[in-house]
């Protein structure tokens, strides 16, 4: 008997024993012992490369199957939005990787094939909106259907049945409800709410001036750590001071990496087979690992202002509005697992994960077409100076800076922060520009549809802050400009990033010239489009002005 991959020997008639599975007897080449008695040489490489009948077989009902699924899988149910061809098991995932850009990539869907269409992530259906009255329709009209988000769609920052971003029905609701009134009672959107966010502006402009008027610098980390003590200080009374600075950079960083992880998560959920695969594909070590890090951060601010409530009684933060709500509840003996501390901990989690990147990366734009459009930037600077005579800005100065309230409304139409907004899931079956959107299936309205419509904004790549400033009392959502989305689950921070938009930028307009410094190329205005879309990296100069 050879060795196993030697030939056969010559005189052995049981030759067909010893052959390897492809030159056994159905074989078309090694049915006969004649065959096994050729060459030696050739009888060791040959049985490898000619195909068998099961091969052939085989071969041919592989492909037959897979192009009837195909035909299957490309006849759209009856009035399923159109969208391109699928594919077995990754669905339409193969467009992502093949492609310059999620914004260019939705253009040229919707070109093809219209304002509602569809793809296939994985086996799910995925149907994209486009255009203001198609999403007016579906989250205002018949937004009761379409308040949930997509269940199982659990990335790890964001759990699935605890907080308010990822969650459905009555816990939804409730916190939801919880957080609005909170806010409100703290003053967000009104007068009151400025001792508590005007100090961090105050030091935010120190710190640029302390960089001196000659030197170029990147805003991104200084804006990303303001708005990030903005909703700190909301959230939690906190102001990481002295040593504690560090706890607040290590978490912004944990927190960013998570963020930008957001892709590879999104699309190991639609190929679940890939996250069973050998080895540590995709980081996923490194993921838990961080999310568990920025968990127990939170856990840990947490308790410290239940002890702090336990020792004052003092409600000086949301976290201490519901600790209360927690006791209060206990003490009424109402057995709710809605409000509890593992709740809490994922609601701040998800107000600082959801506010800082968010409000930062608008205010990076608004710098960047600050010093892109100098005479923008000049009307500015004239109507502050003229108006508040050099006293630092407060809410009540909002009606009296128009032109000023007009290039934030235009910076967030052009920065188009978060251009798919958070996905959505129809409760019930829902029709949508004559086309069925299915209950369970996933929803993403196309928020840079709107934004960029050239219809609503004319030439809409311009940065022209003039657009909004004859808008009299019309609303917004009315013009299209609606970068919190819109209906009863919209940005649930809307009121707070529009008083720190508004903060932020008077006082860096008061106190800085920004410009471009000597030598340094354009930058880019294409966006880098993650969780959120931010700007390409630039570095400006800010020059202080007296
Ligand atoms: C310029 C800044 C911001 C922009 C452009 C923005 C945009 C958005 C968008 C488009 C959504 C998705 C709404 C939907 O499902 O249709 C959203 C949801 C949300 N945002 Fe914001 N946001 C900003 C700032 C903030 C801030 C400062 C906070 C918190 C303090 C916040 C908290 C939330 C929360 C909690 C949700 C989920 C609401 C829910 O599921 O009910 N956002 N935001």
């Amino acid at each position: 008997m050879p060795a196993p991959g030697t030939a056969p020997d010559d005189d052995d008639d049981d030759c067909n024993e010893n052959l390897p599975f492809e030159a056994k007897p159905t074989s078309l080449v090694f049915s006969s012992k004649a065959a096994c008695k050729s060459s030696s040489s050739l009888q060791q490489v040959t049985p490898s490369i000619v195909p068998s009948l099961e091969m052939v077989v085989a071969l041919l009902v592989t492909i037959t199957l897979v192009a009837a699924t195909s035909i299957l899988l490309n006849v759209r149910p009856y009035l399923i939005p159109p969208g391109p061809r699928r594919l077995p098991l990754i669905g339409n995932l193969y467009i992502f990787f093949r492609n310059p850009g999620f914004i260019e990539l939705a253009a040229g869907l919707r070109e093809r094939y219209g304002d509602v269409y569809s793809l296939y992530l994985g086996n799910k259906l995925m149907v994209v909106i486009n255009s203001l009255d198609l999403i007016k329709e579906a989250f205002v009209t018949q937004g009761d259907a379409l308040l949930d988000r997509p269940q199982g769609l659990a990335y790890e920052i964001f759990t699935k049945d605890k907080g308010v971003i990822n969650t459905n029905g009555k816990q939804w609701r409730d916190h939801r409800r919880f957080i609005m009134h909170t806010f409100l009672d703290f003053g967000v959107g009104q007068d009151a709410l400025e001792n508590t966010v005007s100090p961090e502006i105050a030091r935010l402009v120190q710190c640029i001036r302390d960089k001196g008027a000659d030197a170029s610098f990147d805003p991104c980390d200084a804006l990303r750590f303001t708005s990030a003590r903005l909703i700190f200080k909301v959230i939690l009374n906190k102001r990481f001071e002295g040593e504690e600075k560090a706890d607040l950079e290590m978490f912004i960083a944990a927190t960013d990496s998570v963020l930008q992880n957001f892709g590879v998560l999104s699309a190991l959920h639609f190929l679940p087979f890939v996250r069973m695969l050998p080895g540590n594909i995709f980081n996923m070590d490194k993921i838990r690992t961080t999310d568990t890090q920025i968990r127990k951060f939170m856990h840990c601010q947490v308790e410290r202002r239940a002890i702090h409530l336990a020792a004052t009684g003092d409600i000086q933060c949301l976290a201490d509005s519901y600790l209360q709500k927690i006791q209060t509840n206990r003490s009424l003996g109402i057995e709710t697992h809605t409000f509890d501390a593992d709740n809490l901990v994922q609601v701040m989690l998800e107000l600082v994960v959801a506010g800082t990147d968010t409000t930062a990366t608008t205010l990076q734009w608004f710098l960047l077409y600050m010093v892109l459009n100098p005479e923008e930037q000049t009307m500015l600077h004239e109507e502050i100076d003229v108006e508040l005579d050099g006293t630092f800005p407060t809410l009540k100065d909002r009606g009296r800076l128009p032109y000023l309230d007009a290039a934030i409304l235009e910076t967030q139409r052009l920065a188009d922060a978060v251009p798919f907004a958070v996905t959505r899931s129809p409760s019930e079956d829902i029709t949508l520009g004559g086309f069925r959107i299915p209950k369970g299936c996933i929803v993403v309205p196309s928020l840079t549809s709107v934004l960029m419509d050239s219809e609503l904004f004319p030439q809409p790549e311009a940065f022209k802050p003039s657009r909004f400033l004859r808008r009299k009392n019309a609303k917004l959502r009315d013009l299209g400009l609606i970068p919190f989305n819109i209906g009863k689950r919209n940005c649930l921070g809307e009121s707070l990033a529009r008083v720190e938009l508004f903060l932020v930028s008077a006082a860096l307009i008061q106190s800085f010239r920004f410009q471009l410094p000597e030598g340094e190329s354009l930058p880019s205005l294409k966006g880098i489009v993650g969780a959120t879309r931010k700007p390409c990296p630039f570095r400006i100069q800010a020059i202080p002005r007296t």
